[in-house]
């Protein structure tokens, strides 16, 4: 579905959006929604008041008439220079840009509060003089629905104020300002050890105006939070500053209200510049979400998965075989398809699309990653099994009548349904699971006819799924082509590691799919001949994919390889540790939304797994059992 092109917004004398790469921007967030902040100063990307909302900050996807609210140096024609540096305050998502300009040095600091306050947003935006005395400006150019619409701004003393369709955003400064075209203008200049701030809020309804800000306290409250809850991570080995950075960005993308997990806060970043692989993210896969819990559990976040297991309760709700592949922010299913034809996207990369067709597909994986979560859950607070057994018995029970058919698969394929090899293995790892289960007595089932179920789905993904000439497991029943997802063959003890076939597996797939650095394709795409998901087009390097490999590594004793790889993944993040989806190999930058969850899981899930290796094999060392 096509959404009809609306009235142009308003012509406004400044620039497209600078020319910039998706890793130059950071992220702020409140646990409801995010913010994408570049290296400018401007927020190209606000979505609100949730992030499966519309975006009322949309350059990312077009152009500064589309909406953003940059603070920075003044520069000519309305522009800000690029920072000259950043980073998070250590241990929170407080975002310190640092611009160092011949009159002075100025910081700015991006956050926003996890706040009580029922359905209040908040962005707080604070500007310290460092040195000197720097001239500064603000242009705060809401446009709300994607950009479509030029509000009507009100200014009452240092109150300003633009509705939002069911909202009102409030920005409250100090600062001298004035409107201008929709726009609204602060100019001003800060001094050493001056500051001035910009307290942005969004409230449901009408004209009643939130309480008045207090900046200096919402930032301590935005520390505290962040100490308090980085404080509880049990990860403390090797690279756990690396550790740590995912960890926050994956807690970034939990709804608090609803204990939902969104795979990135953004859409339509794309997988190819100037393709068609550009898609919604702003939702809940509970395959992402599953495996998000697992990475937050292994270091210890055992509350983020009791909100989770919440949110999934409602989302399947009493009939869990009508479960989707993917659903909103809230637990709701509807997420029909639209492309959004007034936004050119990111470099000109169309269509930008809202919504998720992948919602509707058959995507048998997604039994195992919930299973796979429910039951590491469990194990990390054993009073969870009786809440969680009944969910895993139930999505067990459907996938009893559902594994023999074939499915759009964990890519979620827009090609014909095949017997992907993957989701066959992650079938079985969810009946392992629950045989496990019943097993430690700590649920009831057919034991012995799930068993059964176990070793059958085995067989015929050992007799179908492998081609035994390559000595390789195969991307689909039948198919020649391989498929990274095959690494969970490895990670989810469907063989044991010494297998021929898993280190078959893994070499095939590191001759076949791997590329310059050691990253990986998720699978062989078909340039302009439309492959095995159905599009056309090339994309990057599917960074979920090297996570997966450094563990089979690890798991089959190649640590020293598993470790360059590593150090390659954590190489590419952004200076602010975030990474997308993907890596172009070749133009050497992200792709794909940003940040996205899955590659976060995937360097929290690498560095674990490599930190493991070497502590077991220095317990070897110094056993004598093996030598140095
Ligand atoms: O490749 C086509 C599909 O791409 C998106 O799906 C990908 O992102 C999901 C969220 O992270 C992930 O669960 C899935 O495994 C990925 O393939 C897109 O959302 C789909 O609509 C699209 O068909």
């Amino acid at each position: 579905m096509k959404l009809p092109s609306p009235r142009p917004p308003a012509e406004i004398p400044h620039p497209p959006r600078r020319a910039g790469r998706i890793e130059d921007h950071g992220l702020v967030g409140n646990g409801r929604t995010g913010a994408l902040v570049d290296r400018d100063g401007s927020i190209d990307w606000m979505c609100l008041p949730r992030f499966d909302s519309a975006a009322a900050f949309t350059a990312l996807l077009g152009s500064e008439n589309h909406g953003m609210w940059r603070i920075g140096p003044a520069g000519p024609h309305g522009t800000a220079p690029p920072a000259d540096g950043r980073r998070y305050l250590d241990g929170t998502l407080i975002l310190e840009s640092t611009w160092i300009t011949s009159s002075g040095t100025i910081q700015l600091l991006d956050f926003m509060p996890f706040t009580e306050m029922d359905d209040v947003t908040q962005l707080v935006r604070i500007v310290k003089g460092v040195s000197g005395r720097v001239p500064m400006r603000s242009v705060l150019r809401a446009r709300p629905g994607y950009g479509q619409a030029v509000p009507r701004l009100e200014i009452a003393g240092r109150r300003a104020n633009v509705g939002l369709g069911d909202g009102r955003l409030w920005l409250d400064t100090d600062a001298p300002s004035r409107a201008s075209g929709g726009d609204l203008i602060s100019e001003f200049s800060v001094a050493k050890d001056e500051q001035l701030a910009f307290a942005l809020a969004w409230q449901p309804g009408g004209d009643e105006p939130p309480p008045l800000p207090a900046p200096e306290g919402l930032l301590k409250q935005t520390e505290d939070y962040w100490a308090g809850w980085t404080a509880k991570s049990t990860y403390s080995g090797p690279r756990w500053e690396a550790v740590e950075r995912s960890l926050i960005t994956l807690k970034a993308l939990q709804h608090g209200p609803t204990g939902g997990f969104v795979a990135a806060p953004t859409t339509s970043l794309p997988e190819e510049i100037g393709g068609e692989r550009n898609w919604d993210y702003r939702y809940c896969w509970p395959r992402d979400s599953a495996m998000t819990v697992e990475a937050l559990l292994s270091c210890g976040y055992g509350e983020e998965a009791r909100a989770w297991i919440g949110w999934l309760r409602t989302a399947i709700g009493g009939r869990p075989e009508n479960l989707q592949a993917i659903y909103r922010v809230d637990g709701s299913r509807e997420l029909t398809e639209a492309e959004l034809g007034w936004l050119p996207g990111f470099e000109n990369s169309a269509p930008v699309r809202i919504g998720n067709g992948a919602a509707k597909q058959l995507q048998l994986d997604v039994y195992g990653e919930i299973v796979g979560a429910l039951y590491a859950a469990q194990e990390h607070g054993p009073e969870l099994a009786p809440v969680v057994a009944p969910i895993i018995t139930n999505l067990v029970a459907c996938l009893e009548i559902l594994w023999e058919q074939p499915d759009e698969g964990i890519w979620e394929v827009r090609g014909p349904r095949r017997h992907f090899v993957h989701s066959k293995v992650m079938a079985w790892c969810a009946v392992d699971r629950a045989v496990r289960l019943i097993e430690d007595g700590r649920t009831d089932g057919p034991l012995q006819r799930w068993r059964e179920l176990r070793d059958a789905i085995h067989q015929q993904v050992c007799e179908r799924g492998y081609d035994e000439e390559r000595n390789t497991f195969t991307q689909s029943y039948g198919s020649t082509e391989l498929d990274v997802s095959l690494l969970q063959i490895v990670t989810t003890g469907f063989l044991p590691p010494d297998d021929k076939r898993v280190i078959g597996t893994v070499e095939a797939i590191q001759q076949e799919l791997s590329t310059t650095g050691g990253f990986l394709l998720r699978y062989r795409t078909g340039g302009q001949v439309p492959g095995v998901d159905g599009l056309a087009g090339d994309e990057g390097t599917f960074l979920i994919g090297s996570g997966w490999l450094i563990v089979a590594l690890c798991t089959i004793g190649r640590v020293d390889e598993a470790e360059i790889l590593l150090e390659s993944l954590l190489r590419i993040r952004s200076d602010l540790g975030l990474l997308a989806e993907e890596w172009d190999v070749q133009h050497q930058r992200q792709l794909g939304n940003f940040p996205q969850g899955f590659s976060h899981i995937a360097v929290i899930q690498a560095i674990r797994a490599v930190a493991t290796a070497r502590a077991s094999q220095g317990r070897r060392i110094a056993a004598g059992v093996i030598g140095r």
